[in-house]
């Protein structure tokens, strides 16, 4: 059985005082095993991205715990910080505000790179590039404003795996890119589970993705977990009202269940097309 990597115990997070105080996230518990990939859904103001910068060590949490391979992050000093983020990466939304505009995407991933000898920095430049579908001499020597959005986000997806990450935390990390391109980089990240044993938590308000992508599916609401399980378990048989309800919403998921050739031809609204019947 695959150790657990990540194990989160009764999380909650509280921002502010008094009555002004939102509880963002409350009680939260989940374990993220090796080799899995695990989406959070829900809607907006859900406490997703908070569940993530948390578990990113970028911001303290309220109450609870939160371990990485048996070690408490929750209070980590800088230097245990940086060490943590070796093994920890991170893609989020917006691509464009992790670019300085003065350099080119060469300059950006040299950054990332220093951390290993100029050979393996190289090849894995090039690998890591070829997994999200650039060409090393497409982009290298591009300035961000000479990018479109997809192909900046697919260039910070990248970065992040250059370090081979242990953990990559991907917060709506495909909501800049087009159909075809969110299919191919959900298919990268269940790759990178394949191929490298890495651990995946992806966050995201769309449960088609959730599901498409995911061998595990927490649900939050208002902060709180209200449901996780196996993505089958969780789109054919969801326990939870709220659950029930954010399925309702994909017509077509429903309709798959009933009639597993239903999803071939449509796939839900704006969800990955199709492909999710031949996940799941
Ligand atoms: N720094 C902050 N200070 C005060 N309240 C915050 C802060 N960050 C988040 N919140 C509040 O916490 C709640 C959860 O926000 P969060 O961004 O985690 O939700 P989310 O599910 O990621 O939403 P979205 O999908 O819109 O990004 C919201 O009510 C939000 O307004």
């Amino acid at each position: 059985m695959s150790e657990d990597v990540l194990v989160a115990r009764g999380v909650g997070k509280t921002f502010g005082h008094g009555k002004n105080a939102v509880e963002a996230v409350k009680d939260v518990s989940f374990a993220l095993a090796e080799n899995e990939v695990v989406t959070v859904v829900g809607e907006s103001g859900s406490g997703k991205s908070t569940l993530a910068r948390m578990v990113l060590g970028l911001m303290p949490i309220t109450t609870g715990s939160l371990t990485f391979r048996g070690h408490d992050v929750s209070k980590m000093n800088a230097k245990a910080r940086t060490d943590y983020w070796k093994d920890v990466q991170a893609v989020f939304q917006d691509p464009f505000s992790a670019f300085n505009q003065f350099f080119t995407v060469r300059r950006l991933l040299a950054r990332s790179s220093r951390l290993l000898d100029d050979k393996v920095g190289q090849e894995r430049l090039e690998e890591s590039l070829g997994y999200v579908g650039l060409h090393a001499k497409d982009v290298l020597d591009r300035f961000p404003h000479e990018l479109s959005g997809g192909q900046r986000q697919r260039v910070m997806i990248a970065r992040a795996l250059m370090m081979r990450p242990k953990l990559l935390v991907a917060d709506e990390a495909t909501s800049m890119l087009d159909a075809s391109l969110r299919v191919n980089v959900l298919n990268v990240l269940t790759d990178l589970r394949d191929q490298l044993g890495m651990t995946v938590l992806f966050i995201t308000h769309d449960i088609g993705q959730a599901c498409y992508v995911a061998d595990r599916v927490l649900v939050m609401e208002h902060g709180v977990m209200v449901e996780q399980g196996r993505a089958e378990d969780v789109i054919f048989n969801p326990q939870h009202e709220y659950t029930q309800r954010l399925l309702a919403d994909v017509p077509k998921l429903h309709q798959g269940a009933e009639e597993p050739d239903g999803l071939i031809e449509g796939g839900a609204p704006d969800a990955p097309t199709g492909a999710h019947a031949q996940r799941v």
